[in-house]
């Protein structure tokens, strides 16, 4: 145990003592770690503890968990479809408040939508999705496009569904040459995706490469 709450406890017996009580007294089953949908409810913050929360949330095939205003996603290495369904993505489209329905990357995307709708500067937003070599980047901006595509168009009739699909296969379809786009910026280890969804409103989704 060398950190707690981003610091070092030090070489003080009693505090490191304290310490590894407080973290057997939380890490022994009082709090049910998989419930734990934000890392800021880990007390005391070490780097045991917030993994032992996403393994506890992994083993229960929950795979996004809120950091403050960040999102950690795991990627579950399976398929998950009923997690991307059309229909959860109008269910978090038409919450009141997103942010109170489980962490979800269609969280980030409704308020970002949400912003972007409001016309309230600034207009344009930007989701920076970050993480190692395979841990789901591209598929999480993937998902986002989706969730845009989805939410753009109404429900309710079958044209709007048609809309809504081509919209989708638009986007995916455009992804190799946003890739092009993004490798050509290699330097910078970004790849840059714009989805644009009206005349006056873009979205950029920044992807950083560290791989
Ligand atoms: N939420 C998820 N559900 C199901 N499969 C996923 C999920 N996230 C990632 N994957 C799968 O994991 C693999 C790696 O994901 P992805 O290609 O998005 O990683 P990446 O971070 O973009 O990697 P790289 O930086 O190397 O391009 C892919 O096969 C992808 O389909």
């Amino acid at each position: 145990l060398f950190q707690v709450n981003g610091h070092n406890p030090g070489s003080d017996g009693q505090a490191r003592e304290s310490l590894r009580e407080d973290l057997q007294k939380f890490l022994g089953g009082e709090v049910l770690l998989h419930q734990l949908d934000d890392l800021t409810k880990v007390n005391p913050v070490t780097l045991e503890t917030v993994l032992r929360c996403l393994q506890a949330r992994y083993m229960a095939d929950t795979f996004y968990t809120n950091a403050g205003c960040t999102l950690v996603a795991l990627n579950p290495f399976k398929p998950v479809l009923h997690l991307y369904s059309p229909e959860l993505m109008r269910e978090y489209h038409a919450a009141p408040q997103p942010q109170k329905l489980k962490p979800h990357v269609f969280t980030v995307g409704e308020q970002t939508y949400r912003n972007v709708k409001s016309l309230i500067e600034p207009v344009n937003q930007s989701i920076v999705v970050s993480g190692e070599s395979g841990a789901g980047k591209t598929w999480t901006s993937r998902c986002l496009m989706k969730f845009y595509a989805v939410v753009a168009t109404s429900p309710a009739s079958w044209e709007s569904h048609k809309i809504a699909e081509r919209i989708e296969q638009r986007i995916l379809n455009s992804n190799p040459v946003m890739e092009a786009f993004g490798r050509l910026s290699r330097d910078t280890r970004q790849l840059v995706f714009v989805l644009a969804l009206e005349p006056r409103c873009a979205f950029l989704s920044i992807v950083s490469n560290d791989s």
